[in-house]
């Protein structure tokens, strides 16, 4: 097929109430990895898709997915799995929203939520299950026959975000899931990340058994070195390590970005408490997401944030993968990641679909050499954030960031904040380390 034949949805092989409920979506023009992976995965293919963030690689994978289901849209048809849970919740409202007119039943099954009420879906046999791997594996081991024997008819398995699955964290909970659906010559198997690593690369190499056909790997831009969008420009802040709160302070309500959607990464949930309190008694609109938060709060804030009743969201990595929030404009660096694929899928919660976007890190003296790990990663130099250098400026507002974190931490001290953050953490152990997704 020619480039210029590819340039629309019908051309790649889709049903024209998929296209019309992309169009509805403002969705008319495929994008690169859309082009390059829909018609083979209708052939029945395999495949890898490798794509910067916020590509389009959701809709790559769903809209092929969908159309095959439509043509016979019966029983268990496909099964996401993803590493957090509210990526699951957003692939899912992906699906839901596709399919809408096609009366679509959708699935969503993550920790944090009713076992006895998941498990009733799943007796309801889903369409497609939208699934971190931890909860999904409990099903299987626990739910009884009747729950899951659906998975065994399902056609196509996606990995998303598949590097970060391959890793050890979800090795059992992925066997687990793996074995409950039919073998790899009876189903699809599709992995899509912005990171390709050699754990997925090797799943290409694997010898085949099972007569498949090679999984195809689409690294798409792969002439351009530059692992980010080009629409994302990457600066730093070189700041002294007992004032970074203050430049934060700075930072967030200098004139550039006194108005701007922002996302503040921490390395530590107590830290993300912290900056939360100390903000907010600053007067800043803010939410924040970690791990060690009931899951509900976890959704409340990334409700608030989303809909912009907070404008900051303070997070650490349960935020740095996937998460599609058009409005953002800036990612903080506040921590720098030890690992520069993690800083590659921070800083793509903004930038994305075409949209401009501004990731800047806070390096002290002790992050230089993972910043050059970074930028030779990403094949990018970053420039000087030069928004905030007045040091005057700094100066003044050291005193009332200063206090405000000390009234945060007295308050967290006096609610036995750490005693609780114990608990909760122990409760999610208990909740056994199979439902840690
Ligand atoms: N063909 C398209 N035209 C315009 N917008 C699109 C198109 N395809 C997808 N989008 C939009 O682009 C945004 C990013 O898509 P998506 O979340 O699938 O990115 P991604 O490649 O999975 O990113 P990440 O690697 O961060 O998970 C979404 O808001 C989506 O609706």
């Amino acid at each position: 097929m020619s480039e210029l034949s590819k340039n629309n949805f019908k051309s790649l092989g889709l049903p024209r109430w998929l296209v019309d409920s992309l169009m509805a979506m403002k969705i008319t023009q495929p994008t690169q990895i859309q082009k390059a992976c829909i018609p083979p995965i209708l052939k029945g293919g395999d495949c890898i898709g490798g794509a910067k963030t916020g590509s389009g690689k959701t809709i790559a994978f769903a809209a092929p997915m969908l159309t095959k289901w439509s043509e016979d849209p019966s029983g268990m048809f496909g099964v996401v799995l993803t590493p957090t849970r509210e990526l699951a919740m957003q692939i899912a409202e992906q699906f839901t929203a596709l399919g809408s007119s096609m009366n679509i039943r959708v699935s969503i099954v993550v920790g944090g939520e009713s076992i006895v009420s998941q498990a009733l879906e799943l007796q309801r046999r889903p369409h497609f299950i939208i699934a971190t791997p931890g909860r999904l594996a409990h099903h299987i081991l626990n739910s009884g026959e009747d729950t899951v024997s659906g998975l065994k008819r399902a056609k196509f398995l996606v990995l998303d975000e598949a590097d970060s699955l391959l890793t050890k964290t979800f090795a059992n909970d992925l066997n687990v899931c793996v074995g409950a659906l039919p073998p790899k010559n009876r189903r699809q198997t599709l992995l899509f990340t912005a990171t390709i690593t050699d754990q997925v690369r090797a799943l290409q190499d694997a010898p085949d058994q099972e007569n498949k056909p090679p999984l195809y790997c689409y690294e798409v831009e792969s002439v351009d070195k530059v692992a980010v969008p080009s629409t994302l420009r990457t600066e730093y802040i070189l700041v002294p390590e007992h004032v970074k709160e203050a430049y934060l302070y700075q930072l967030l309500t200098c004139e550039e970005y006194k108005d701007s959607s922002a996302i503040v990464f921490v390395n530590r949930t107590m830290a993300a408490e912290i900056m939360r309190r100390t903000l907010r008694a600053l007067d800043i609109r803010v939410a924040s997401l970690h791990s060690q938060m009931p899951q509900q709060e976890r959704t409340n804030s990334l409700q608030r944030f989303r809909a912009n009743a907070a404008r900051v969201l303070i997070a650490t990595d349960v935020a740095s993968r996937g998460l599609d929030i058009p409005v953002v404009e800036l990612v903080v660096n506040y921590d720098i990641p030890s690992d520069p694929d993690v800083y590659i899928h921070r800083s793509g919660r903004t930038a994305r679909a075409g949209r401009r976007g501004d990731a800047i890190s806070f390096i002290t003296q002790r992050d230089i050499s993972r910043i050059e790990a970074i930028e030779s990663r990403i094949n990018k130099k970053m420039q000087e954030c030069t928004k905030v250098h007045d040091t005057a400026v700094i100066r003044k507002s050291l005193n009332k960031v200063t206090k405000a974190k000390r009234e945060a931490l007295m308050a967290m001290e006096k609610e036995n904040f750490g005693e609780r953050r114990k608990i909760q953490r122990k409760k999610n152990n208990t909740d056994q380390k199979s439902l840690r997704a």
